[in-house]
């Protein structure tokens, strides 16, 4: 369970005064998440989720705080830092980073269908329009293409003859497409758009979460991150009807460039590459612990289902 930092009451009841939200009913650890400590929170006044930054850019929450705050008043579904009566928003708990924010209603599903991907491609698209130009926040992430190329190049000892091939003929193909996909249209992304990132109620998107990856980058890389998890079979393939419903629904409300349609089947790799590094260093830096890890294997399987790509862009000449 990935609790990293466990709570008192007492503790929790002096925290939250200062938001004026009547007396703390119950708090509860989530064990879902594997990079923060999230509590729910039942106050007098509704309900809440409590996180606790553990890693990760700590010193960058501000921008987290300011893209939240333009995704809300953009009217997106989306949780944002709620202030103290003194108008502050970061705050600390426990020597560590503390945001409260609203609780979003609804669950995460597992099954994706159709419908499931379209609402995620629309709500996908409005974030991108209401961050793109002037409104774009610059932030660079952490885990883009230079950083693929390091760990990637440092963890092709550590692989199998397979895997490693694979490996290095995704991170040669980064390295020649890199000029072209910096130069992609750009806004901010949500970089880790994943099932586990939004909620619903029945099929009713009820918004998305952890926007601890948002960054400032390619929109094409969130929707192939995007696509990759809601739109692909058990073997890695992608499932055709799923992958049309997300790419038509967002290209209805965000047309794709020509640039973007010839840099799609790439895009896919690079965001298996992302995924599959990362999920490769937190199982060997969380071995043994009790902390959610998911299985590298998963995008090593997508990345090599991905050397052909069956579903072109929607895009009109
Ligand atoms: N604003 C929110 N509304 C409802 N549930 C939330 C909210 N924030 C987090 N959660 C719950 O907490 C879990 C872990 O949150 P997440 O931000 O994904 O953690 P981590 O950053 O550790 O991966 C989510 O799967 C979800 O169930
Ligand atoms: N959704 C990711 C986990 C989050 O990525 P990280 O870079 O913040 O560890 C996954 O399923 O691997």
């Amino acid at each position: 369970m990935s609790v990293f930092t466990p709570l008192a009451r007492p503790e929790l009841e002096t925290f939250l005064a200062p938001y004026g939200l009547g007396r703390l009913l119950d708090f509860q650890g989530i064990a879902a998440g594997s990079e923060n400590t999230n509590f729910f929170i039942s106050m007098e006044q509704g309900e809440f989720v409590l996180t606790l930054v553990e890693r990760g850019p700590v010193q960058e929450m501000p921008f987290f705080i300011d893209l939240l705050d333009v995704l809300h008043e953009a009217d997106l579904p989306v949780p944002y830092a709620l202030r103290t009566i003194d108008g502050v928003a970061l705050r600390e708990l426990k020597g560590k980073p503390a945001l409260l924010q609203p609780r979003l209603a609804g669950k995460h599903i597992k099954q994706a269908n159709a419908q499931h991907c379209a609402q995620v491609g629309e709500l996908q698209a409005h974030l991108h329009l209401a961050t793109q130009g002037e409104h774009m926040i610059k932030r660079k992430t952490d885990r883009g293409l230079d950083w693929m190329l390091e760990e990637g190049t440092e963890f092709l000892s550590h692989l199998s003859d397979e895997p490693r091939a694979l490996l290095q003929k995704a991170l040669e193909e980064i390295t020649q497409q890199k000029e072209k996909i910096l130069a992609l249209p750009r806004a901010n992304i949500h970089a880790d758009l994943f099932r586990d990132n939004a909620m619903f109620e029945g099929t009713h998107l009820t918004g998305l979460i952890d926007f601890y990856n948002a960054c400032s980058g390619p929109m094409l890389y969130d929707v192939a991150i995007a696509l990759n998890d809601w739109c692909s079979d058990d073997d890695g393939l992608i499932d055709g009807p799923r992958a049309r419903a997300f790419l038509g629904a967002y290209a209805a409300l965000r047309p794709f460039t020509a640039a973007e349609a010839e840099l799609w089947p790439t895009m896919l790799r690079v965001a298996c590459v992302r995924f599959w590094l990362s999920r490769l260093i937190a199982a060997e830096s969380f071995a043994g612990q009790d902390v959610l890890i998911h299985d590298p294997k998963e995008f090593e399987q997508r990345l090599a289902q991905r050397q052909t790509v069956n579903t072109p862009l929607p895009f009109a000449l």
